[in-house]
């Protein structure tokens, strides 16, 4: 079984779902209708027989030909594939018309041009329902449309090229010459619901394209990383479902974290955390729309009682996500189980509350009129969280094994409080003021005196471990502590030292290969791309700028030729591995492009001799979330680079 590399492939998408195109034009992963339904095509995770729709230049060798190249039209989410071959060049544009309301069709057009010569084409479309267990009748409807038709699911086909039915896929083979254009649209339909509407492709490729660019023509951010920050905000926006404004954390199930190892698990859910991050990040770039409804999307979801707070939930909210095998699927290049559902969403972390309400109070600072239940809802999580903050959980990583005091997940809970006490101050809720002051200063002590190694000058993973952990990245970031505090030096100069990979990437935390490590995992794991943006943030913020950007820009080169980036990299072979693509990546590819680009313009304003940062209205970098990363910056219409908070080194000089 050969396997695409994860790289290879790239994302189209509607807001309702997602597809996933390798370079040889083999549309190898789709769930329909949503994100989180069963799979229609799995060959992902599988084989052919898994689901496959193989389109492109009809191979003289038996593996299909990868593309020669291929790139995203413009700033939208259609791929534009194109093999230049001995006979002549193709080219195949895939898209997703997308929509935002609730009564889509979903649709995966494919338009086929011969730019130039006399080229072969085949097209194999092997759907299997139900992540691959199931497979269709197929039929000829009305002497013109193609019906594929199982249990609850139907695909519709619309082509005028030949078609033909064997082994339960429908084949159309075609010689196109220069100029000549072909179409298919698949259309995925309830099967009782009887036949979808004929589209138009061009009009929807059209349509799709369109979207995009007015999509992207919202975007604020004007600096030096446009071209990688755009790419990334269109695949965070790709992965909302529009309807509820969920935002799943990838939409892959059970790429491997290791090739042929056990850590694979479902991302096709709506991860607090990750939305969280996602929307901080939206914001900042101008989507004041998207995060608007994530908080709607917030408020349902975690309805009700504080106690019974999930940290995720399914696109529409839903509780139950169930984690179970597949066994009938092989795995991605053997990498089993394959795991839908996730037992994660029963863990207790901490953190949680602290993403979540950081990201209320960004999205008030932008002036987003986040409402009175809003405000009666975090002051509602920090009296949980009061009772709650000094149990141990399962940290920012989900770890299966043991729960544990981790340092990030009540450095998080301080930011919970934090952020609390602010907006009782500043009248917008009501709450035990003194009471709370009180313990903000409490877990502030508890972590510098049992999450800090003294001897190491480093905080450490847990309390009493020796361990270090990449999240302790976040610790300035956060305003937990000032950049230039020297125990936040000493953990950055720790974590480069003990969770570096040779080049220089960031582990999450040490794994212990074939023992159970904290995780409660065998196995190792690649680097944590997040994390590895995470330092250069950090890097910035301590004044080692130029650190700071080669790390970034050593980033940039590991994503794939479409901007796309999975959630780790394997720095032995030299790939992409786990989800993909993952918004966590791209939330911190962001993130560090905005952070690099204050630094510069921050840089040069403290050479300016006539206006200091004060005359600029900028907060003290030391005072809190102003100074952080997840800082929302101005209001859009307010912001401007120049109004940057100062990065401060390690001995307190601002640059
Ligand atoms: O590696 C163990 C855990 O991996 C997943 O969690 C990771 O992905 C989440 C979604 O992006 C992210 O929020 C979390 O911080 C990551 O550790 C998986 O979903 C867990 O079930 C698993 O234990």
């Amino acid at each position: 079984m050969s396997h695409s590399r994860i790289e290879d492939y790239a994302l189209i998408g509607d807001l309702h779902t997602a597809a996933l195109i390798s370079r040889t034009g083999s549309l190898d992963w789709a769930c329909f209708p949503r994100f989180d339904s069963a799979s229609a095509f799995a060959e992902l995770l599988g084989d052919e027989t898994h689901g496959s729709w193989q389109l492109g230049p009809l191979s003289h060798s038996s593996a299909p030909a990868p593309a020669t190249h291929r790139r995203y039209v413009g700033d939208s989410l259609a791929l534009e594939s194109t093999w230049v071959t001995t006979d002549g060049t193709l080219q195949i544009t895939d898209a997703m018309p997308p929509a935002e309301h609730d009564a889509h069709i979903p649709h995966v057009v494919r338009i086929v041009k011969a730019v130039s010569g006399r080229v072969t084409v085949r097209s194999c479309l092997r759907p299997r329902f139900d992540y691959g267990l199931v497979r269709p009748r197929v039929s000829k409807e009305a002497g013109e449309r193609w019906l594929l038709v199982a249990g609850p699911d139907a695909l519709w086909l619309d082509t005028s090229v030949p078609t033909h039915v064997r082994d339960g896929a429908l084949y159309s083979d075609l010689t196109l010459s220069e100029g000549d254009t072909v179409t298919f649209t698949l259309t995925y339909r309830n099967s009782h619901q009887g036949p979808p509407p004929v589209i138009a492709p061009e009009a929807a490729l059209a349509m799709t394209l369109a979207y995009w660019e007015g999509w992207v023509s919202r975007c604020t951010y004007q600096g030096e990383y446009r071209e990688a920050v755009i790419r990334s905000l269109i695949t965070l926006k790709a992965l909302t479902y529009a309807p509820t404004g969920g935002i799943v954390a990838a939409p892959t199930t059970s790429l491997p974290e290791e090739i042929g190892g056990e850590r694979n698990w479902d991302y096709r859910f709506c991860w607090l955390r990750d939305a969280a991050i996602t929307l901080s990040s939206l914001l900042r770039t101008g989507y004041r729309d998207e995060a608007r409804h994530w908080a709607a999307w917030l408020l349902r979801a975690v309805a009700g009682d504080p106690s019974t707070l999930q940290i995720m939930y399914g696109i529409t909210g839903k509780r139950r996500l169930p984690e179970s095998e597949l066994p009938h699927l092989p795995g991605y290049m053997g990498s089993r189980p394959v795991r839908i559902g996730n037992g994660a969403a029963s863990q207790l972390q901490l953190d949680v509350y602290g993403e979540v309400i950081e990201t209320l109070t960004r999205a008030r600072q932008a002036g987003l009129g986040v409402d009175e239940t809003a405000a009666d809802l975090q002051v509602a999580l920090v009296e949980w969280l009061e009772q709650h903050w000094d149990e141990p959980d399962e940290g920012v990583w989900e770890v299966r094994g043991p729960r544990r005091h981790f340092v990030h997940s009540k450095v998080m809970a301080w930011v919970a409080v934090d952020r609390t006490i602010k907006l009782i101050e500043s009248g917008e809720a009501a709450g035990p003021l003194e009471r709370w002051r009180e313990l903000r200063d409490t877990i502030h002590q508890d972590v510098c005196e049992r999450g800090y190694d003294q001897q190491r000058n480093t905080f450490t993973q847990s309390y009493g471990s020796r361990e270090l952990d990449a999240s302790l990245l976040l610790i300035p970031q956060m305003g937990f502590l000032p950049p230039d505090d020297g125990r936040v030096v000493g953990t950055i100069e720790a974590i480069q030292r003990e969770l570096s990979t040779q080049d220089g990437l960031i582990l999450r935390y040490p794994t212990t290969g074939e023992t159970a490590g904290v995780d409660g995992l065998t196995g190792d794991e690649g680097a944590f791309l997040a994390c590895s943006f995470w330092l250069a943030d950090d890097l910035a913020m301590i004044g080692r700028t130029e650190k700071a950007r080669q790390l970034f820009e050593r980033l940039l080169t590991l994503r794939n030729d479409v901007g796309l980036l999975a959630e780790e990299w394997d720095p032995r072979r030299r790939r992409q591995v786990g989800n993909f693509p993952q918004a966590f990546s791209h939330v911190a590819l962001v993130d560090s492009a905005v952070a690099l680009d204050r630094a510069s313009a921050t840089a040069q304003t403290a050479a300016s001799p006539t206006l200091t940062l004060r005359e600029l209205g900028q907060p003290d970098s030391t005072a809190g979330p102003a100074a952080g990363v997840y800082d929302m910056g101005p209001p859009p219409e307010k912001a401007a680079a120049h109004l940057a908070a100062p990065a401060r080194t390690a001995d307190g000089e601002t640059q």
